[in-house]
């Protein structure tokens, strides 16, 4: 399992060793030691959720408030999305910036998004299958978010705007400078 940092401190990628042979392949999915070791975290994962999105849903960003954030471990069991982290920690030298990486079946990439983050993914093919452990439980009163089109953001979701396909929730998230100044 190879784990590297990304420029924001605390966010990772995470590659599994995935053991092919004539029947298919195997890989680990998981293992809190690895985890920990390679990442020096100490997470305890509480809820796994999953959901299945067409091709031009995006989902996002979305974050819980205070005492329920979350850090998530997010992969792509089938299909594949641009998954995005923007950095929203106080006093981060970071705050405010975004990584995305494409999570697919066929790279059976993983990213670790730590809490204080806003998190969110384009889907990039039908019936794509979304995977993920969180570190604190839903907590509906605790959702919290910003429009994934803000223009400081300035996220590329590889979508055409046409194709998007947004909640009714999310089309009317704060943009970044409104979810600022509500901290
Ligand atoms: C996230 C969540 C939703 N739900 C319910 C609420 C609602 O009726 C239905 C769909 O919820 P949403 O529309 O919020 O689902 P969705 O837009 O997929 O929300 C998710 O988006 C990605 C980007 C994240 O990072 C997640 O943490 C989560 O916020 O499922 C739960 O019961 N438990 C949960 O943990």
């Amino acid at each position: 399992m190879k784990v590297t940092e990304t420029f924001l401190k605390g966010c990772f990628v995470i590659e599994p060793k995935v053991f092919g042979d004539k029947r298919g392949n195997f890989f680990e999915v998981f293992s809190q030691k690895i985890f920990e070791e390679k990442t020096g975290l100490k997470i305890e994962f509480v809820q796994d959720n999953q959901s299945i999105s067409q091709r031009g849903v995006l989902r996002g960003l979305h974050l819980q408030k205070g005492k329920f954030a979350q850090a998530k471990l997010v992969r792509v069991i089938k299909g594949s999305v641009l998954d995005v982290a923007v950095d929203v920690r106080k006093n981060s030298p970071t705050y405010g910036k975004h990584f995305s990486i494409e999570l697919s079946e066929e790279n059976n990439k993983q990213l670790f998004v730590p809490r204080g983050f806003l998190h969110g993914f384009s889907t990039l093919e039908d019936n794509t299958i979304f995977s993920y452990k969180c570190d604190n439980y839903y907590h509906k009163e605790a959702e919290d978010g910003v429009i994934f089109n803000d223009k400081d953001l300035n996220i590329n979701w590889k979508l055409e705007k046409d194709d998007i396909l947004l909640s009714e929730k999310d089309k009317i998230l704060p943009t970044f400078l409104e979810f600022k100044k509500l901290k």
